[in-house]
């Protein structure tokens, strides 16, 4: 794929000068909409809801606007540049697919035709430690693109260790372990429609196929789903982490590890400290605690604190623009979430790469009109509104 992202722009004129028009929406709003209207509403509910009155969730998106770029002119941002490099890996755009555990929920093989897209963008994927294809199918349907293995640690230190030791022998560059969902927030739509995903059996495929999950559900005597679900529940939550346990984290794997969750700048020098290898801000799309900060005002902290570390940033990003400007506050890397989840949706892998594509031509078109010719320029590019 061309790297000249803003080109996307001009294919979709040129072929509207043949009669065609695009077959999917070309606004978040337009997908979110088209995705409403083919989900089942659990999933949707599941998706689209958050904690509380999803106040957090709302400010996540709303905290974006109060952020404006200054155009800069005649400055010959003829060609312009996305890429990034991050961990050791040279990647062309600075976007990647944020972990979504339903993702076979949302469309059959969900997950792996997010891999595919992944693969066909050169977009990573953080592949959910929920997923309904076991990371090894998962990593494999990401081709030549790097991707990371999401892990939510299980108390059970065995199965966590077996799920790392598997990413690492499937390929994956790099674990990312989120600390925010060690115990399942406040979700009022969830909770109207009683209704969990992974409690009906969905997206346990990591733990179907894990040899240390099978002996401690044989070990049970009745190896049935229900019984596999049960175990799953009393495994998943590691309420007794704490900072000791980042000893723990480093000596599992020498792949680089990066702690999901992060929003203080305190916490990203005590990650730091203990030997993790980057940051990753986020509130998790305000689905886990509502009356919190929008994360991306969280952002400016942590990147100082990171002093030069790899800060990956998500939680509201809806837009190229939205992009810019977290890559502008200095995230190194941009996690895109619902929005690829609704394309999934609406219209599959097809619907996925379509949202990547316009985010990455939105994001290259308003560097060309501001005048922006790399990421790196855009730092300090931005007025608070
Ligand atoms: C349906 C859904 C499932 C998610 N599952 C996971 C998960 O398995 N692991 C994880 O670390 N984060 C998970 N997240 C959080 C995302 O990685 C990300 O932090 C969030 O979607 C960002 O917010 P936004 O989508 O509003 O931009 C999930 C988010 C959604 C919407
Ligand atoms: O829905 C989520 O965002 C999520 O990551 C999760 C995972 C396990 C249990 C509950 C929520």
């Amino acid at each position: 794929m061309s790297t000249n992202y803003g080109d996307y722009q001009l294919g979709i004129y040129m072929n509207g000068a043949r009669g065609v028009l695009p077959d999917l929406p070309m606004s978040f709003a337009g997908m979110e909409e088209l995705a409403e209207s083919r989900m089942d509403p659990r999933i949707l509910g599941y998706v689209a809801g958050g904690a509380g009155n999803e106040h957090t969730q709302r400010v996540n998106v709303a905290a974006f606007e109060r952020l404006g770029i200054m155009p800069r002119m005649l400055v010959g941002a003829a060609q312009r540049s996305l890429g990034i490099d991050l961990l050791g890996d040279r990647l062309p755009s600075p976007l990647f697919f944020a972990p979504v555990g339903v993702l076979g929920a949302v469309a059959d093989d969900g997950d792996l035709a997010t891999a595919a897209a992944s693969a066909e963008l050169g977009i990573p994927m953080v592949a959910s430690t929920l997923s309904s294809a076991p990371l090894e199918q998962v990593r494999a349907a990401a081709g030549e693109t790097p991707g990371f293995f999401q892990l939510y640690p299980p108390a059970d230190r065995e199965l966590a260790e077996n799920l790392v030791h598997r990413a690492e022998a499937a390929g994956y560059s790099g674990i990312v372990i989120t600390l925010d969902t060690w115990v399942n927030g406040w979700r009022p739509r969830d909770l109207s429609a009683a209704y969990l995903p992974m409690l009906s059996g969905q997206c346990l495929a990591n733990y179907l196929t894990d040899d240390r999950f099978r002996k401690l559900l044989a070990d049970q005597g009745s190896p049935d789903p229900a019984a596999a679900v049960m175990l799953w529940a009393s495994l998943f939550g590691n309420p007794t982490m704490t900072w000791e346990d980042l000893e723990w984290f480093r000596s599992m794997t020498s792949l680089p590890i990066i702690l999901k969750g992060i929003c203080s700048p305190e916490d990203t020098r005590r990650a730091l400290d203990g030997g993790m290898d980057g940051i990753y801000c986020s509130n998790h799309g305000g689905r886990q605690a509502n009356g919190g900060i929008p994360a991306i005002d969280c952002l400016p902290g942590v990147v100082e604190a990171a002093d030069g570390a790899p800060v990956l940033f998500d939680s509201g990003v809806r837009s190229g623009v939205d992009a810019l400007r977290a890559l502008a506050l200095g995230a190194t890397a941009v996690g895109i979430g619902r929005p690829y989840v609704y394309g999934l949706a609406a219209g599959g892998q097809a619907g996925i790469t379509h949202v990547m594509r316009s985010l990455l031509a939105e994001a290259d078109l308003t560097m060309a009109v501001n005048g922006y010719p790399d990421l790196a320029s855009l730092r300090g590019s931005l007025h608070r509104l």
